[in-house]
């Protein structure tokens, strides 16, 4: 569902921060990403996202030429996009649980046939009774799993997650990754950037991902 050949990226006139970047992520599929700070892994995630344009190769998104569609057809692909980024804000004049249910209610869906599974998702990720307040009175690590649910309620295709772990404790981020376990095995491609390497020891076999120097090393 993704597919980079050849990619390089610069910002402005700076050096190449990603060159020659080739690999695919395939259908229903779970993947770390990881590298030293500064490697690029938020870079490669926008990339993906196509929040970003490389400065050369190919991108292709769910079967599309990402560089060569058009504005109304990147907003179509990226609904089909989770995303857990540190800057992607909640709506503070919304609650929680209208933050989480956002999504749905855009999709034009009733209410009334959300309203437990949002609930739900609030309570496992740790939220269940702060689901009536506003974003501006939660923590860091609070917005954080609320940015989470608010992916997650949509089953997307494919979830892009930014160190969706840095701001909650062990316990708390192995019930996040179960939940990302869960998300995949209904059918979602998982990319999660993490420096954590705890972490990614509990999922051994997972496929990892590794930004060093501009290039990515693939351990299958
Ligand atoms: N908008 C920007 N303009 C110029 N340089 C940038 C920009 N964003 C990132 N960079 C640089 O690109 C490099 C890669 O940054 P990026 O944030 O992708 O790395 P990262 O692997 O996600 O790092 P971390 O693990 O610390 O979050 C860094 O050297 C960073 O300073």
């Amino acid at each position: 569902m993704v597919r980079f050949e050849n990619v390089g990226l610069r910002y402005g006139m700076g050096a190449e921060i990603l060159k020659d970047i080739s690999f695919t992520i395939e259908r229903q599929s779970f993947q770390f990403l990881t590298g030293p700070s500064g490697a690029g892994k938020t870079t490669l995630l926008r990339l993906i996202l196509l929040s970003l344009r490389p400065t050369r190769g190919l991108i292709s998104l769910f079967g599309h030429d990402a560089l060569t569609i058009d504005k109304a057809g990147v907003t179509d692909l990226r609904r089909r996009i989770g995303v857990v980024f540190q800057d992607f804000r909640l709506l503070d004049h919304l609650t929680t649980y209208e933050n989480v249910a956002l999504p749905l209610r855009v999709r034009g869906m009733d209410e009334a046939s959300y309203r437990g599974e949002v609930t739900e998702l609030l309570h496992w990720v740790g939220l269940g009774d702060r689901m009536n307040v506003p974003p501006a009175v939660l923590s860091g690590g609070e917005k954080q799993r609320a940015v989470i649910a608010r992916a997650l309620i949509v089953r997307p295709e494919l979830l892009l997650a930014d160190e969706p772990t840095g701001n909650v404790d062990p316990s708390l981020a192995r019930r996040l990754l179960r939940l990302f376990t869960e998300l995949h095995k209904s059918g979602t491609s998982v990319v999660i950037a993490t420096h954590d390497l705890a972490l990614m020891d509990q999922f051994d076999g997972a496929r990892r991902l590794v930004l060093g120097d501009g290039r990515l090393h693939i351990f299958d």
